[in-house]
Order: structure tokens, then sequence, then C-alpha cells
């Protein structure tokens, strides 16, 4: 389906652009300003850190970015084109087919077999179930599941599950995907491991990794950082060597 939305072609603009980013939580007194105008280019392919303190805006603004949320000012650019006045409708179909989203918190459907949670994205996009479960199925094979397709979600080890996420991200050929805190559940070397597959994602496929995370570790692994405090980008560096600006490309 050709999204209607995409006005530049594919490379000539930054795969993401967000525009004076503004977003606030509650009203009156209690308003908090999460994200007080914050300006940012994901660039295609690249693997960017976003990193700060508890509360710093982190998630708020990969949210903003993932179209999972709509700033109260300023805009989000997929590909150049504008997306802050699409319906939600358009948003969604966006969202599907262009992104997928590893969590800390997993969000596996409990009831649901490893296959059924890996097509989730497929059914969504209306593939037809045939094709859904072929693609599923190959998806967990690249991630050495495929021998627990049928089993319940729930009946996984931490690094089993984040395994089935990432196919689950991964199962509509997404750009961009979005990890939020991706290694918080798991040990140390089961955490290595799933990066390992994520930038391996990067590197031989060309997907753009946006990761939020606390681990410093893996935030070195990342291209780029960028640090948000108190809802303001106040310092990006590029991985090696490891200069930081004050926000100066605000
Ligand atoms: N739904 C909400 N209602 C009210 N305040 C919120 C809401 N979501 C986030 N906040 C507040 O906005 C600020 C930014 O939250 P955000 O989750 O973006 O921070 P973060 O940097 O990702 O934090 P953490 O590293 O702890 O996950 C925090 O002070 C938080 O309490």
């Amino acid at each position: 389906m050709t999204i209607p939305l995409l006005t530049a072609p594919p490379g000539s603009a930054p795969v993401l652009r967000a525009v004076d980013l503004t977003r606030s939580y509650g009203k009156g007194q209690a308003r908090f300003d999460a994200l007080k105008g914050v300006t940012l280019d994901v660039r295609r392919g690249e693997s960017l850190a976003i990193v700060g303190r508890s509360g710093s805006g982190k998630s708020t603004l990969m949210h903003l970015l993932a179209l999972l949320d709509r700033p109260d000012a300023g805009r989000i650019e997929v590909d150049g084109g504008d997306v802050s006045r699409a319906a939600a409708r358009e948003i969604n179909t966006l969202r599907n087919q262009r992104f997928g989203f590893v969590f800390q918190q997993f969000f596996l459907t409990a009831g649901q077999t490893v296959l059924e949670n890996v097509s989730l994205p497929l059914m969504i996009a209306g593939v037809p179930p045939r094709e859904r479960k072929r693609r599923a199925l190959a998806t967990l094979d690249l991630l050495g599941l495929a021998d627990k397709a049928g089993n319940k979600a729930t009946d996984l080890s931490g690094g089993q599950k984040q395994r089935v996420v990432i196919a689950r991200a991964l199962v509509n050929e997404p750009d961009v995907i979005f990890a939020d805190e991706p290694t918080g559940n798991l040990d140390t070397v089961t955490g290595h491991q799933v990066e390992d597959i994520l930038f391996g994602l990067q590197r031989d496929r060309g997907i753009t990794l946006v990761v939020v995370t606390h681990d410093e570790e893996l935030a070195e692994r990342c291209d780029r950082r960028i640090t948000i405090a108190d809802g303001l980008l106040v310092g990006r560096a590029d991985a090696a060597p490891s200069v930081v600006t004050d926000g100066a490309d605000r």
C-alpha cells in the first residue's frame, strides 16, 4: 500500500525529524512539562541512543518519534513528510508498516502462542493467514526460535521472550526499530545476545535503531547518542571520539 504522507523520496531526508516538540502531562497546577522543545534528526540506518536520568523525558520523546503519542506542539516528519496532522488511521498504518517495537516489559499476549504473538503485526496489516504463518515462522527461524512456535509466550525464558519480541518487531520488515530498555529485564549475558541481534539487524539489513537506555555499555555501542535532561536536549555525541556538544545544534 502506498502511504500518501511520504512526500520526499527515501534517502533524501532523515528517516525521522522532530522539530521543537513539546509534551505536557496533566492540567493546571498538576501540569508537568515533560518535553520543552526538542529538535532532532534520526539518520537512516544509524543506531541512536537516547540517554538521560530517570524522568528526564526519554520515553516521552521516543513515544512521539514512534507516533505512539502526539506532541502538544512541534512536528514529526517521516522521510521528509509531515505527519503532524495525519489522521489516526494513517498514523496507525504508517507505524505498522515502518516501525517495530522492543520494550523492556516484552508486552507479549499471555494466552497466545509464540507464533500468534509474532503474527500480530501481519494480522493488523491484513496479510492472509497462510502468508502470515510463513513469514512469522521464517522470522522465528532467523532468531533461533522455530521450535518454540507452538509454545505459550509465557512459557519461555527472559531471553527467549525478548527474541520473540524482536521477531514480532521484525516480521513486517520495518525501517526503524524502537527499543526502550531492551535489555533491562535480562541478565548480562542474555542482554548482550539481544544487543548483538539488534545491532546485527542494523548492520545487515540497514534497519535504523532508536534505543532508550540507562545502560552505558549499550549506549556506547550506538553510532550516536543524545542526552535529555528536564525535557530538553542537552548534549549529543558520535560514538568515537566521544565529543559532546552543548545542545548547539538544537
Ligand atoms: N502519563 C503521565 N502523566 C503524568 N506525568 C507523566 C506521564 N508520563 C510521564 N510523566 C512524567 O513526565 C516525565 C518524563 O517521563 P518519561 O517517562 O519520558 O521519562 P524517562 O526519562 O523515560 O524516565 P525513565 O528513565 O524513568 O523511564 C516524568 O517526570 C514523568 O513522571
